[in-house]
């Protein structure tokens, strides 16, 4: 059983999501995603919608195994407690796979730490971004 790990915010799932989420379940046999507790959310606006409903929602969906809401002050508890084979980072996450495989190897947890891919635009208009999203409800509805 190789168990994979992905994480992030997902405030407002779009198909970018679906397609990380995916892209890490095929990597393994059971996929663990580890939501972002909003008050660790200090590198972009913060979430509109809390730690559950977001924990709630990719849970929901068919590729996920198990969603965990993040630990709050230690991000490693989580992965301890999963002990997985591989960590899968976003496209685009600010997080450096070699810093985490560092940090992972002086916690003493044996793991992969590799990258999605991205999921390019398949009609115009498409919007693969949370942070687009909003700025279309503000343009449309404010
Ligand atoms: C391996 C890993 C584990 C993480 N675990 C947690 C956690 O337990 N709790 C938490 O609040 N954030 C955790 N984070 C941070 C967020 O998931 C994420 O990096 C960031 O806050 C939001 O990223 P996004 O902009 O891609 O959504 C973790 C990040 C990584 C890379
Ligand atoms: N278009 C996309 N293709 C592949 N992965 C994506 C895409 N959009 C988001 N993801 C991945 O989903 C995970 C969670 O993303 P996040 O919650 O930051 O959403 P976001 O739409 O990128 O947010 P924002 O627009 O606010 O930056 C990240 O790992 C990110 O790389």
């Amino acid at each position: 059983m190789r168990r994979v790990i992905a994480q992030g915010t997902f405030d407002i799932l779009h198909p970018g999501h679906v397609h990380y989420l995916s892209d890490a379940a095929s990597l393994g046999d059971e996929l663990h995603v580890i939501i972002a507790r909003g008050e660790n959310v200090t590198h972009k606006p913060k979430p509109i919608l809390d730690d559950r409903q977001r924990r709630d929602m990719v849970a929901a969906l068919d590729v996920v195994d198990e969603a965990h809401l993040g630990h709050a002050e230690d991000i490693f508890v989580p992965i301890e407690n999963i002990d997985p084979d591989v960590i899968v980072l976003g496209y685009d996450q600010h997080h450096d796979e070699e810093g985490i495989k560092a940090a992972l190897d002086a916690r003493g947890i044996d793991c992969e730490v590799t990258r999605a891919t991205p999921r390019e635009q398949r009609h115009d208009d498409e919007l693969l971004s949370t942070g687009r999203i909003i700025d279309r409800i503000v343009e449309r509805r404010c």
